[in-house]
């Protein structure tokens, strides 16, 4: 069954009188299977407020849930008795709860016009190069990841290798060295060695860090730009089995926060301030992300199940896997985007 998707309400989201969004749905952040509580467990404590729809996890955490309930009263009355309080019927636990809005799929389908080339989008530091590996490659590939465990996310699976990238935090632990990248990856590295527009920091290139990702059909990624303080400037990105869309978002006002990135309720900064662009990634193509694409544009992946490239629709296929890889930084980042940097953030 597909999870409904819920994002965070913006000044602009249709509001009830006293300025609250008129939603059934809450985020209540601070519970969670990863914590003990199941979902039903949750449920029963909120439903002494109103009938539940249903629970969901409102990211990988484990410890974030979106609770929806059969109308907007039901909600408001808990979130004004549970927020902020020990709840006895949670292990007394204090729940963090807001108002989460349920995105209706004609919302998701918005139409960004699809490049094929990354010259097109215009994007410093973008570049895609098709068929960076062949189709013997490409199984070969496939069929070593297959043979390792794979950790299962909500929605897709993934591996890590080098460093464990956590989803908590949006870093690694620069002490928890797992070890060298599998030879399997060998020939993909030698390759981006010869990356044509590669004028980076060797610092930079010395890749030691990969991450494997295995989407479903219909399965994407929220908006998110990758840790500056966690890795250096350049991230590659190898596609394999299945294409997809990869839109780029340049917000004019952000700032850097752990919880936009974290989550698979969308976080939805006004959208009428953002630049989108869209680029297709064919199976297997490179994708670099570096300076301005890496730091300043926030990248996402539609979870859709058919994308409109050009005038074609295009069916995702039953799989996606990515490689991606990049180089874990031990410094703190001095990018040109301090606005965007976890590292230069004045708190
Ligand atoms: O699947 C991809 O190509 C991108 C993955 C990604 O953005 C990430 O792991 O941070
Ligand atoms: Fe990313």
């Amino acid at each position: 069954m597909v999870q409904p998707r819920f994002v965070r309400p913006t000044p602009s989201s249709p509001s009830s009188g006293a300025g609250e969004p008129n939603s059934s749905n809450l985020y209540a952040a601070n519970c969670g299977p990863a914590v003990g509580l199941s979902h039903d467990a949750i449920a029963a404590a909120f439903c002494a407020f109103g009938e539940v729809n249903g629970v969901y996890p409102a990211d990988e955490s484990g410890v974030r849930v979106i609770v929806s309930f059969a109308d907007p009263f039901s909600a408001k009355s808990a979130l004004e008795a549970l927020s902020g309080r020990p709840c006895p019927d949670l292990g007394g636990r204090t729940l963090h709860i807001r108002y989460s809005l349920l995105q209706l799929p004609s919302q998701v389908n918005e139409c960004v016009p699809v490049s094929l080339s990354s010259s097109d989008l215009n994007i410093p530091g973008l570049f895609l190069l098709p068929d960076f590996v062949n189709a013997e490659e490409e199984k070969q590939l496939l069929a070593a990841v297959d043979t390792q465990p794979w950790i299962g996310l909500a929605k897709r699976r993934v591996q890590h290798y080098g460093y464990e990238f956590c989803y908590g935090t949006r870093n690694v632990d620069t002490k928890n060295h797992l070890g060298e990248l599998p030879p399997f990856v060998s020939p993909v590295l030698e390759r981006i060695s010869l990356f044509p527009n590669l004028d980076y920091d060797p610092a930079s290139l010395k890749l030691d860090q990969l991450t494997v990702n295995e989407y479903p059909s219909g399965v994407g990624l929220s908006p998110h730009i990758d840790t500056h303080s966690a890795f250096e400037d350049c991230i590659f990105s190898l596609s394999l089995a299945g294409p997809c869309i990869m839109e780029f978002r340049r917000y004019s006002a952000s700032t850097w926060k752990v919880a936009s990135t974290t989550t698979d309720e969308e976080e939805k900064p006004d959208t009428s301030t953002c630049i989108k662009k869209a680029l297709y990634l064919p199976p297997r193509s490179m994708l670099l992300l570096s300076g301005e694409a890496r730091y300043a544009w926030n990248h996402y992946i539609p979870h859709h199940k058919i994308d409109k490239v050009k005038d074609k629709v295009i069916r995702r296929s039953p799989r996606r896997v990515s490689f991606t890889l990049r180089k874990v930084r031990n410094h703190p980042c001095r990018c040109e985007f301090p606005q965007y940097c976890d590292s230069q953030q004045q708190t």
